[in-house]
């Protein structure tokens, strides 16, 4: 039986993990340190996930040539080191397809995990996994539906039967430009909706926020092509719901806590602050209106406070709808 290879330890990864071996199959996950490997194996558990025992059949590695066979593999890091992980090992990774789990754009390039898979494996076909879902969600058994996206629309049918479970219902698309923006710019838009949360302007606002929030998602994403239809669904629309309204979301509860001016633990993965930078860097240069994003990454950098912020988005002119 093929196993499936998962890379990065996280929550996303782990989940996962559980999720698909519940079906039956092997599962190989691979951390990039020999010590937390040990400690998940020890414990039977992952930290990232706690209070989730992992089932018999899924593998907790180390060593990359572990999964280097995999006809499959899930990419699960941060964003932010994807590219780097996979320059140094995606030459021992030989799986058909490869299917990015992480949501953000790559700061030092601007890119999205589809780009940053294509130039380092580029032998293998590129697919994102993306949607509402929280991690304990999925590892609980609780029904989840994401969007499963690839170019290649027979490997997109065949990942769509692999990677679903009774549980985990996945839809498909070929336009991965669109589900890949739609799960990077909803976690900034999440940091903007935890502030307004967290500095008491209130349900009203939040509201508000989500909507042009959306609007500004569907801008950014229709300069790159990507299909109206993808950002409504549960990449886009689905996944923004989601994270701009649950304290699970760890993007979201950063907002908050900026809001509240109180402290965040910066070991805490959140993928919209980076993606705030690079999103705004590449509006500005390319003349895309994107205010909300503008003012995440204005008062994540420390650039403006938020109530300047808020005035100056309040002070925009008035407009169309
Ligand atoms: N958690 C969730 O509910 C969901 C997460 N996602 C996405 O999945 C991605 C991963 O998130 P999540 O699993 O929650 O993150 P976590 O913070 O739970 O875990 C990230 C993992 O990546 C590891 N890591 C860090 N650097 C590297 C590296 N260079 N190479 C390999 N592994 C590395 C970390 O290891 P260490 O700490 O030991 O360095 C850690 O185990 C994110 O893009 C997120 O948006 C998507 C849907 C839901
Ligand atoms: O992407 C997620 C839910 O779909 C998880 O959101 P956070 O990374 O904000 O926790």
């Amino acid at each position: 039986m093929s196993v499936i290879g998962i890379a990065g330890a996280g929550a996303f990864g782990t989940a996962m993990g559980v999720v698909l071996a519940q079906t039956g199959r092997e599962v190989a996950i691979w951390a990039h340190e020999e010590t937390f490997a040990e400690e998940i194996r020890q414990r039977n558990e992952n930290a990232r996930l706690p209070g989730v025992k992992l089932p018999e059949n899924v593998a907790i590695t180390s060593d990359i040539d572990d999964i280097g066979r995999s006809e499959l593999v899930l990419l699960t890091t941060p964003m932010q080191v994807l590219a780097g992980m996979l320059q140094t090992h995606g030459g021992r990774l030989s799986a058909r397809a490869m299917v990015a789990c992480c949501k953000g754009v790559d700061l030092a390039t601007g890119r999205g995990p589809v780009a940053i898979i294509a130039e380092n494996c580029p032998a293998t076909v590129p697919a994102v996994l993306t949607g509402p879902s929280f991690a304990a969600d999925i590892a609980r058994g609780l029904p989840t539906a994401l969007t499963l996206a690839c170019a290649d629309p027979g490997v997109g049918a065949a990942l769509q039967e692999q990677l679903s479970t009774p549980t985990l219902r996945l839809y498909r698309t070929t336009d991965t430009v669109g589900a890949e923006l739609g799960g990077a710019l909803k976690n900034v838009m999440a940091i903007a909706a935890g502030i307004v949360i967290g500095t008491g302007l209130g349900e009203s606002a939040r509201a508000a926020l989500i909507t042009r929030g959306f609007a500004e998602m569907q801008r950014f994403a229709r300069a790159y092509g990507a299909e109206p239809e993808t950002l409504a669904g549960l990449s886009g629309f689905g996944d923004l719901v989601l994270t701009c309204t649950s304290t699970q979301s760890r993007n979201f509860s950063f907002g908050v806590a900026l809001g509240k001016a109180q402290y965040f633990d910066p070991e805490v993965t959140v993928e919209g602050a980076a993606t705030a930078r690079a999103v705004a860097a590449i509006a500005t240069a390319r003349g895309i209106d994107m205010p909300v994003t503008q003012s995440v990454a204005h008062v994540i950098d420390g650039r403006r406070s938020i109530s300047e912020a808020v005035k100056i988005l309040l002070s925009r002119p008035l407009k169309e709808e």
